[in-house]
């Protein structure tokens, strides 16, 4: 199974793609770059727009705007014609320390936002990383809801909602954990251990979950993404022509594809040319929609 690039895009840290079912396109960021890029699939033609801040996670909005965590909240997005991303604060964050930014995020089954914290020097290993929600409505600071990651990530839900999936990358943890998820309060509680990502190929990085409840984590610094049912148990492996893929989500007519962003580090990369590209595979299963943020 051959990855196809869709886009030599170069990103830093292409994160959180996300497929718009009403345009055909698939969305998505780099975050150190502050961009939101745009990939439309009938004639392949790119564009991109700056953010004020580092821009780390995106959702589409049952409105048609977006909706995006940035260095200090949640706020709405909206492309301009002149390349600039206009945005609009909803909730400001207060950061455990300074020195922070949002990473990983997306809505839950119900069309509520989750992104969770890191510090910028993930180096240090310092567990200041929390998750927060935000829900339509909501005026005041966000409240975290869950501390004590290093590098949150890999949030994702089971078809149901009622699972949530949730990793932390970073060298010294490298687990995914899996939540039973209370939809009607949107809390998260029965924390325990899914996958020990030490015993596989690559740290855990984005992920996506598809129609059969099957969970797919892009495997960093292994050029690999893995599926592991709902039981933990990995069913496959598919490889990526870069180390570093950073997420991946389904999209495409019949959402059968799995588009893959990546980062492209500083240094060599003569045996990665195409790191910071996008790719799309086709890996024999469907995903689902994306659940757009319900304002
Ligand atoms: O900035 C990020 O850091 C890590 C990727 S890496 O360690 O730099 O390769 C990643 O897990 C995270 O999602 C990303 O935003």
């Amino acid at each position: 199974m051959t990855a196809e690039l869709i886009l030599d895009a170069r990103n830093a840290t292409g994160e959180s793609p996300v497929w718009s079912v009403a345009e055909q396109a698939l969305y998505w960021v780099d975050i150190p770059a502050r961009r939101l890029h745009r990939w439309q699939a009938a004639d392949g033609f790119s564009q991109s727009w700056e953010a004020p801040q580092m821009l780390a996670c995106i959702a589409r909005g049952s409105d048609g705007h977006w909706i995006g965590a940035m260095e200090s909240g949640v706020f709405t997005l909206t492309p301009q014609a002149d390349g600039r991303l206009s945005t609009r604060l909803l909730s400001s964050v207060n950061h455990a320390q300074a020195g922070m930014r949002f990473n990983d995020g997306r809505c839950d089954r119900q069309g509520r936002f989750w992104a969770g914290t890191m510090l910028l020097d993930m180096a240090a290993g310092v567990p200041a990383g929390a998750m927060y929600r935000y829900e339509a409505g909501q005026h005041e600071p966000l409240k975290p809801q869950m501390t004590g990651f290093i590098v949150p990530n890999g949030l994702a839900f089971s078809p149901d909602g009622l699972t949530m999936y949730l990793s932390d990358s970073h060298p010294d943890v490298q687990k995914i954990w899996a939540f039973d998820y209370d939809i009607d309060t949107a809390t998260p509680h029965n924390r325990r251990l899914f996958v020990d990502m030490t015993q596989h190929p690559g740290r855990p990085d984005g992920a996506a979950v598809d129609a059969d409840g099957c969970y797919w984590i892009c495997g960093n610094d292994a050029g690999l993404i893995h599926r592991f049912t709902p039981e933990g148990t990995l069913d496959r492996s598919l490889a990526v022509p870069v180390k570093k893929p950073a997420m991946c989500a389904f999209g495409g007519a019949n959402l059968d594809t799995l588009f893959v962003t990546s980062i492209r580090p500083a240094g060599d990369l003569s045996d990665q040319p195409l790191a910071g590209g996008v790719f799309a595979l086709n890996p024999g299963v469907k995903g689902l929609a994306e659940p757009a943020y319900t304002s």
